[in-house]
């Protein structure tokens, strides 16, 4: 079940990470991080709390810079000094928190940030954009004039996606994209990350639900205590999931997970 890391020369990975640390100042958050994301796959990215996902994240939207290893973006090392040049390059991230401007419409949060792009100020040209953005992802949102304060947690999280799409980028990460949503709201949001990475692009998406995660995702990358812990293809068994997650093979959960139907056993499987 578990895959190893590979090439990117030899495999066409978007990105990749080889020996990618962080440390802040005596805490080592990241250690010797291997990653591969290729175009049209989804990587959940999953450990515990303090596993580093989070750290990971904010290295490969350029908020915060490795201490040590390399990044490649198309086979080519890059150093992002910021959010700046991880968008430039084509890596765009939807944090936890969407950063929505709640009085806004819908238009003006997905070009909010667009201020020197040519479009900006016309009206016509912004919403033509932004109904092209959302129909490309089949999202329902009953008007683009809305004020973001009316809609749905599920269409938040679907215009947060649909403005990260609007500079064309090759990577998108998403932060627990179906936190705090219900069921219907989080297949929603579900499809819709299937529709990005239809899209040709490498999806990275962080999530404490095994359920979302299995449903979605094409590897689950592993990270325990700031290190990978082990790659999966969905099939894996909770069991081995909660394993590498927890770092214990044997204990109360991964027990629990292995007797639980797999969609029961997930709610074992939160960290
Ligand atoms: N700015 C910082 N300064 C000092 N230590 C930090 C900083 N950011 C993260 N850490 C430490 O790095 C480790 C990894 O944290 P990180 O937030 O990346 O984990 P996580 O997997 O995202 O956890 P969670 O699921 O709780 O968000 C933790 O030990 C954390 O305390």
């Amino acid at each position: 079940m578990t895959e190893h890391s590979t090439n990117p020369e030899k495999t066409g990975a978007i990105l990749s990470l080889k020996g990618v640390s962080k440390n802040f100042g005596a805490v080592s958050a990241l250690t010797d991080i291997e990653l591969d994301i290729h175009p049209g796959e989804i990587v959940a990215l999953v450990g515990d709390n303090g596993a580093g996902k989070s750290t990971l994240v904010k290295i490969l939207a350029g908020v915060h810079q490795p201490s040590s290893g390399t990044i490649l973006f198309e086979g080519q090392p890059v150093t992002m000094s910021g959010p700046a040049d991880a968008l430039k390059l084509g890596i765009a991230t939807v944090f936890q928190d969407l950063a929505l401007c709640e009085n806004l419409d819908v238009v003006a949060n997905i070009f909010l940030g667009q201020e020197k792009n040519a479009w900006h100020l016309d009206e016509v040209a912004m919403e033509v954009r932004s109904w092209e953005l959302l129909n490309e992802l089949a999202a329902r949102i009953p008007s683009v004039r809305e004020p973001v304060a009316s809609l749905s947690g599920g269409q938040r999280q679907t215009v947060a996606i649909a403005r990260s799409l609007l500079l064309e980028p090759k990577i998108i990460m998403l932060d627990e994209p179906t936190a705090a949503l219900g069921v219907a709201q989080t297949a929603e949001v579900l499809n819709l990350v299937e529709r990005v990475r239809d899209k040709g692009l490498g999806v990275i998406m962080i999530s404490h639900n095994m359920e979302d995660v299995r449903a979605v995702a094409d590897r689950i990358v592993v990270l325990r205590l700031g290190r990978n812990n082990g790659v999966f293809t969905p099939d894996a068994s909770n069991q081995e999931l909660v394993g590498a997650i927890t770092g214990a093979a044997d204990n109360a959960v991964s027990r629990r997970a292995s007797r639980l139907s797999p969609s029961a056993a997930s709610e074992g499987a939160r960290p």
